[in-house]
């Protein structure tokens, strides 16, 4: 019997009520201790962090201590962080930053644009921005397409793209849907040791890394590095880590703010502070500079059983799409296709009982059905990436969970081949 009967099944069905998610590449649950952090936080450190009063005092101290905890994830220093609403605003705050500053270092007599070089996988919180600024800007931006061989973009194909013009560099540290870590170090130290490059500003969207792989930029010579809470157990909020400056000789990555108030944040980002969420946020990335270790390790057991235990089903016709010999994945993702013609992806998910998981990125999944574009990018055949499925593993997941969803998988597809 291949695939073992889950403690969750009785007479042939699965207990309904005992559904697994396997989704948390979309969004993860805040861990019980982060909870607690956020919790005590609104109830004893309420006041205003920039009053002298007791109250304003006590939030002053909760917003420091989550500084610190942001920084000591990352190896940086608390003044390397400024605390924001979520990913979107911390690459959308990069990108301004990164415009800004070219219009301020390029006389308006210059007849020269902005440009930006990217991935052709990246998260539409970088991927629309820069479209805007085509149109808005007039910016240029270049797209370095990933290599079919390997999931990643290529090193040099991005050092060739850079033009005089060129103002930032941005590719994400792992992708959401294939979890292809990308060569982000390497291309920052080539580009950091060619000192005709050293105006170009460096940036990391590491949404999908945190919690999963070790993040440093002391490993990750980048300028600016996106934090996302709630990819990692965290509330949702964000922060931006910013390369501020540590000796006198080295100027800060500058850091331009998009909106105008009560000076907060330095007035990178003004706004009184949301104390509990930061508090909440400083707490999960405590949790990950603990546990992360144990946190990757159990991950990639549970992906390697589920794997093992769809190929043991499905033989040849399992695609697992971003699993190259040439490059690594995030630990906690598989995106896999059966091969099939009635089995596209959102077809199976349907007609499974109690597996919650997705075809590509949840900021996608309103749109009616379309291939995603990252697998196709990634050199996925436009019907295998239409079979695509996206499972991404969290911390509490166990074995069973994976029995559970593989005996879904196959109930589902029996009764779709059974129908065709
Ligand atoms: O990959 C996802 O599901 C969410 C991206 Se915000």
């Amino acid at each position: 019997n291949i695939t073992k009967k889950p403690r969750t099944e009785t007479n042939g069905k699965l207990n309904d009520n005992r559904c697994v998610y396997l989704d948390y590449n979309a969004t993860t649950p805040l861990d019980v201790e982060v909870l607690h952090t956020i919790s005590n936080t609104l109830q004893h450190a309420w006041g205003n962090p920039s009053s002298k009063s007791k109250p304003g005092i006590e939030a002053a101290k909760a917003v420091a201590v989550a500084r610190q905890q942001v920084s000591e994830m990352i190896q940086a220093i608390p003044n390397d962080i400024v605390f924001t609403s979520g990913g979107t605003e911390s690459n959308n705050l990069v990108l301004h930053t990164a415009l800004k500053h070219f219009q301020k270092t390029h006389p308006e007599s210059s007849d020269m644009k902005p440009h930006f070089i990217t991935s052709n996988i990246e998260h539409d919180a970088v991927k629309l921005v820069l479209e805007h600024y085509k149109e808005e800007y007039e910016a240029e931006v270049t797209y370095v397409p990933v290599s079919h061989n390997t999931g990643a973009v290529e090193v040099q194909g991005v050092l060739d793209a850079i033009k005089s013009n060129t103002c930032l560099i941005s590719i994400m540290l792992a992708n959401n849907e294939t979890g292809v870590i990308q060569p982000v170090q390497e291309i920052c130290e080539r580009v950091r040791s060619l000192p005709q490059y050293s105006s170009i500003l460096l940036h990391t969207d590491a949404a999908q890394a945190i919690g999963k792989i070790e993040v440093s930029v002391r490993s990750l010579p980048v300028d600016y590095l996106t934090i996302v809470g709630h990819k990692f157990y965290g509330p949702r909020i964000g922060a931006l880590y910013f390369r501020s400056s540590k000796t006198p000789e080295q100027a800060s990555a500058p850091l331009y703010p998009m909106f105008f108030g009560g000076g907060q944040e330095r007035n990178y980002r003004p706004g009184t502070e949301n104390t509990g969420m930061i508090a909440g946020l400083g707490k999960a990335c405590y949790l990950v500079t603990k546990n992360l270790e144990n946190y990757a390790k159990h991950m990639r057991e549970l992906r390697s059983y589920f794997e093992s235990k769809l190929r043991s089903v499905y033989g040849e016709r399992l695609h697992i799409n971003g699993k190259f010999t040439e490059s690594e994945r995030l630990p906690n993702t598989s995106n896999v296709s059966i091969e099939g013609m009635h089995l596209k992806g959102s077809d199976v998910l349907r007609n499974c009982q109690c597996t919650q998981a997705s075809v590509g990125a949840a900021c996608h999944s309103a749109t009616k059905f379309c291939v995603s574009s990252i697998l196709t990018a990634t050199g996925i055949p436009e019907h295998i990436a239409a079979n695509a499925m996206r499972f991404s593993m969290g911390r509490e997941t166990t074995m069973d969970d994976i029995d559970t969803v593989i005996f879904d998988i196959v109930k589902a597809i029996k009764a779709i081949d059974a129908h065709s």
